[in-house]
């Protein structure tokens, strides 16, 4: 049955640059293969093996780092557009989604994979961090660098709030959009969107049309334009997200909720015997543990004993005998209810307008991604070493802020001197400078080159104050953590 559904709209070769209707537009599969390899060799990329994905600086490579999490999101992602064709069959060509199949895999796939690229040093804790030094500061400084009363309020208030709002996705888009320009497919820095406000609007209500869609900020005032121009080129009404994102929201969920438990139990913080009891009371309070789950033979208590079975029949690797077991039984059933609802759902997904994760609803398998959360909530992000690293990293972040924002206190034109290399009389700030990344630098410069005249000022603020944020996130924990205590004399 033909519908209104065409995903041959949503996916196409074009990049930045292109002429519409030229080579560009021609072969999706070259031109996605191009997209992987410019990803997987770029250094943002890399760095996000010394990044915290739930254990700042963790020395145990056995444990989960930014890096191997998202390897383990790209392989749950392509494992479900596997399963969406398999669910659709011949149904594929009424959506629009006959002969995609590889090009949608290698879409996911690094979508995915860079699904975290902009994620600060210690995770959300850094996140928090940054925002709180600029919430703090920026006032103060905005007014210094920029306080004449005449001007474009509006604009001024934006970029401070924009500024105030530091979070990782929107970071991601600005990574790969304008600092290492990687000048991907429109389609595949689409799927990058997870979230679809700009940083500078305020959140929305519980129960307002797209509160989830626009939960966190989506991407900045300096990308403001590159969004624009790709969902022009995609068809995509504003404030929509490209299914892509969907996708790979699912992926990530399934992916991180086990994986952050296994690895709590190969810190020591939990055991498995402690750990499969609390499994099944946690679930109980969302779900009967005995129903059967669909797509599997057994019931969640079903599952989670057999892996326990497993654990005291195996001598020597039992913890990771249990949580192999248990991945290959939960894996199946949560991949097979996100592709599901991906195909309950396709218009709202086409359209970019369901607002919601693929897995959050009132089903079982949502209760089991959920019951990982809960136990992760409960008993390992509050752990005291869990926290006592958080604590550092918090100070360690706002001590690196605290002597990189001294960048920010002087005037435009000694700031260009500094970038210049040969400002004198600010001794102390010109050896921080020559410490900024030289990318950054040329990422700013041109950002001002480039700025509206009237409002030079501002914007020249405004692109300064990314640049730090740019070069604290972008650190790596360990680096981070070096130049804090260097800088510290520590
Ligand atoms: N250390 C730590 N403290 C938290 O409060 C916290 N909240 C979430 N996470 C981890 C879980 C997922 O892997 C990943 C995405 O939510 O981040 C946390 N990690
Ligand atoms: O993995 P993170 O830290 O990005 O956390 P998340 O739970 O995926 O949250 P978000 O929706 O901010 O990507
Ligand atoms: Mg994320």
């Amino acid at each position: 049955m033909p519908t209104a559904v065409n995903f041959k709209e949503r996916i196409c070769a074009l990049r930045p640059g292109d002429q519409v209707g030229g080579a560009g537009d021609v072969d999706l599969l070259y031109a996605f293969e191009s997209d992987r390899g410019r990803i997987i060799n770029s250094a943002a990329i890399r760095r996000l093996q010394q990044r915290t994905q739930v254990f700042p600086l963790e020395r145990n490579a056995a444990v989960r780092s930014r890096l191997t999490h998202s390897m383990e999101v790209q392989q749950t992602g392509r494992f479900i557009v596997r399963t969406l064709y398999a669910q659709l069959g011949e149904r594929a060509a009424d959506y629009g989604l006959d002969g995609l199949q590889g090009a949608l895999e290698s879409l996911v796939e690094m979508t995915c994979l860079m699904h975290d690229i902009g994620n600060p040093p210690f995770g959300h804790f850094g996140e928090f961090a940054i925002g709180e030094w600029f919430d703090r500061a920026l006032d103060g400084l905005f007014a210094v660098a920029v306080g004449h009363p005449q001007g474009n309020h509006e604009l001024h208030a934006r970029m401070r709030a924009d500024l105030r709002n530091f979070e990782g996705n929107a970071q991601a888009v600005r990574l790969v959009v304008s600092l290492q320009r990687l000048r991907l497919t429109y389609t595949q820095t689409a799927g990058l969107l997870k979230y679809l406000r700009p940083a500078y609007e305020p959140k929305p209500g519980k129960g307002a049309v797209g509160a989830y869609l626009n939960k966190k900020p989506g991407f900045y005032l300096s990308e403001e334009g590159f969004v624009a121009e790709l969902q022009q080129v995609l068809g995509q009404a504003p404030d929509t997200r490209h299914p892509v994102a969907y996708i790979m929201e699912a992926a990530d969920d399934i992916s991180y909720c086990l994986a952050d438990i296994e690895d709590s139990v190969e810190k020591g913080i939990l055991s498995v015997t402690e750990l499969a009891p609390l499994l099944v009371s946690t679930f109980e309070k969302l779900q009967s543990p005995d129903t059967p789950i669909p797509g599997s033979q057994h019931s969640f208590r079903g599952l989670v004993d057999q892996a326990l079975q497993r654990y005291h029949q195996e001598e020597i690797n039992k913890a990771g005998e249990f949580f192999v077991r248990l991945r290959v039984s939960m894996i199946h059933p949560l991949v097979q209810h996100a592709a599901r609802q991906f195909i309950d759902n396709i218009e709202a997904v086409h359209a970019g307008t369901l607002d919601r994760a693929l897995i959050e609803d009132d089903s079982l398998p949502h209760a089991i991604v959920q019951t990982f959360k809960d136990v992760a909530m409960a008993r390992v992000f509050c752990h005291r070493e869990v926290e006592t690293l958080q604590l550092q990293g918090h100070r360690i972040i706002q001590g690196l802020l605290d002597s990189y924002g001294a960048l920010l206190r002087v005037d435009a034109q000694t700031f260009v001197e500094l970038t210049e290399g040969n400002c004198r009389r600010e001794a102390y700030l010109q050896m921080l400078v020559r410490r900024l990344p030289g990318q950054l630098i040329k990422a700013y410069r041109q950002a001002v080159r480039e700025c509206d005249e009237a409002e030079r000022a501002a914007w020249e603020f405004y692109h300064r104050c990314r640049l730090i944020q740019d070069f604290i996130s972008g650190m790596t924990d360990q680096h981070a953590h070096d130049e804090y205590r260097t800088l510290s004399a520590l």
